[in-house]
């Protein structure tokens, strides 16, 4: 199993779990609008880590955003497949696209 599927799975089992000791249900029990300013707050935070940080913060930072976006997707009830099935289109769309260029 992959690290973001494990990753997953986590997630899934501690929504339930007792947010004094787990962060995943505490963020549950705060709902949506908060998991949906983490992820913003840790998209920035990305990104100003890319502008000015070290490779380090970049790494932590990059951690930070996709566990929080999987969180917030999980309370969604999207599946981790379906982002990578999205993924998955754009790139055969974007093969498509240059076949297409090549072909001109
Ligand atoms: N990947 C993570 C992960 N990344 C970051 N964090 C927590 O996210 C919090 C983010 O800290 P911030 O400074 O951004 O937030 P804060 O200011 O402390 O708090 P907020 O009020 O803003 O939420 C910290 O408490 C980190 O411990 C995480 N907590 C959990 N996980 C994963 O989720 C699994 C389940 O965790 P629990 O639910 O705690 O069992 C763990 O095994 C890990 O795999």
């Amino acid at each position: 199993m992959d690290t973001l599927t494990r990753l997953e799975h986590t997630i899934a089992e501690r929504r339930s779990a007792d947010p004094g000791s787990s962060y995943v249900a505490q963020l549950t029990s705060r709902g949506v609008p908060v998991m949906a300013r983490k992820v913003g707050e840790e998209a920035v935070e990305t990104a100003v880590a890319a502008l000015s940080g070290t490779r380090e913060d970049l790494v932590g930072e990059a951690a930070d955003v996709i566990f929080h976006l999987m969180v917030l997707l999980a309370a969604k009830g999207i599946p981790l497949r379906e982002v990578m099935e999205e993924l998955d289109r754009r790139e055969g769309l974007s093969g498509l696209e240059e076949k297409a260029s090549r072909s001109e």
